[in-house]
């Protein structure tokens, strides 16, 4: 298959622009700034102290932490002031009305995808493998790894995750995806298939098993900012209990689910104290985890467009994409397929929770049985195919043969 696409290059958005308590980036903050360069070379590593807390307190990022994992009862008081912590599966049951499961609509899923090319994203964790206190032992089932190759038999299947592409493809080990990690900045297609190298942000490289492949990294040019940022982070929060710092190439994950509630501040000072000396550089909450990637108008959304138009899949009348995730990074892609009713956004969630996405799966379980349901209805489609055509075959070697005898 031939990979194409004609996607502008994301832009700079410019801080200013940006909504930004939203994003938790502080108000004070010039958009440039002397030293924060991220030519590569010569940038001196901010080594600072954890400094005052009330930066964090007040420009909401606590109250985002805390929201990111809440526990089940502030859940149901949020989602519906008027049941009781007993009434929990009231409540999904009602939030279940406005997104339906996935597995109950799927006919009616299906019935929508009828004669159109149905394209698979999936976010990985929380989404192919269940959340875990450990990133490192976030491993797939082998159930699961064997749905997903079944499904990519017969749909192109992409991993969109905020993980590293080298650290998913190391969990996931499927030659026959593509693969988008850094939040969709790296994106690399299967080894027999490449994504076209006309596009500004492609390079090439190699793959795994050495074979050329081409690359499209848009924050290419941040690689050794997000380098110092890493190794600045591992540095100032190696005294908090629990804290984990991942480098993911393009981003940089700081997880706090196994830190004591009490220094949840002090892991976000760390994180603000950074910013501020990158104000290139932004912060996105996950679950039980603050992500720092670079100010670029580029997320999974972006990733699902791209490789919709590499794979020539981006005919909204023809193709019917779907993306299964959990987390708020998910919202992009939801967004994208919402709008327009392009597609079906897919979220995976036991408990209620906003979202763009039209239909619900309760966990990692569901999402495998949704993807073998996928994989049972394309071969049953196939079969009545082949049946119809060997029918039609018969009856018209019939006629001809009747035809003969006249
Ligand atoms: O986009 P995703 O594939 O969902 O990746 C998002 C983050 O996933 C990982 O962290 C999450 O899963 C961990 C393992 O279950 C869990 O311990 C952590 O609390 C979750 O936030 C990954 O480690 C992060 O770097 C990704 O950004």
């Amino acid at each position: 298959m031939e990979l194409k696409s004609n996607q502008a290059s994301p832009v700079l958005t410019d801080p200013a622009s940006l909504n930004k308590s939203k994003l938790g980036i502080h108000s004070r903050l010039p958009y440039s700034q002397p030293g924060a360069s991220f030519s590569g070379k010569c940038i001196a590593i901010p080594r600072k102290k954890p400094g005052k807390l009330d930066d964090v307190r007040s420009n909401g990022w606590l109250d985002a932490m805390k929201s990111s994992s809440p526990p089940r009862k502030k859940l149901i008081k949020d989602f519906n002031a008027d049941v009781g912590l007993d009434d929990f599966d009231i409540a999904y049951c009602s939030w279940m009305l406005k997104y339906p499961s996935a597995l109950k609509y799927f006919e009616k899923i299906m019935s929508e995808a009828k004669k159109k090319k149905i394209a698979i994203f999936s976010d990985y964790d929380g989404t192919l493998s269940p959340i875990v206190d450990d990133p490192d032992r976030a491993i797939m089932s082998d159930g699961m790894r064997s749905a997903v190759r079944n499904v990519a038999k017969y749909f192109p299947t992409a991993i969109i995750t905020g993980r590293s592409r080298d650290k998913v493809y190391e969990l996931v080990g499927l030659t026959e995806l593509y693969y988008a990690g850094s939040h969709g900045m790296d994106i690399m297609g299967p080894v027999d298939h490449t994504v076209s190298d006309d596009h500004p942000n492609s390079i090439k490289s190699t793959d795994q098993q050495g074979k050329e492949v081409n690359l499209f990294q848009p924050a290419r040019e941040f690689l050794p900012m997000i380098d110092e940022v890493f190794r600045t982070l591992v540095e100032n929060t190696k005294s908090v209990k629990g804290a984990k710092v991942e480098n993911h190439k393009f981003c940089v994950s700081v997880h706090y689910r196994n830190v004591d509630e009490k220094s949840w501040p002090t892991i976000a000072q760390c994180v603000h104290d950074v910013l501020k000396d990158y104000p290139r550089l932004r912060l996105t909450h996950g679950r039980k985890v603050l992500e720092i990637r670079p100010v670029i108008d580029w997320n999974k959304g972006k990733a699902v467009e791209f490789l919709l138009e590499s794979l020539g899949l981006s005919d909204s009348d023809d193709v019917l994409p779907i993306y299964i995730g959990d987390d708020r990074t998910d919202e992009d892609a939801f967004k994208v397929l919402r709008k327009g009713n392009r597609g079906y956004g897919i979220l995976v969630s036991s408990v209620p929770k906003e979202t763009k996405a039209f239909y619900s799966l309760r966990d990692p379980s569901e999402v495998q049985e949704f993807l073998l349901s996928l994989v049972r209805w394309k071969k049953l489609e196939k079969e009545f195919e082949s049946a119809t055509s060997s029918l039609f075959t018969k009856g018209a070697q019939a006629t001809s043969g009747l035809e003969k005898e006249r």
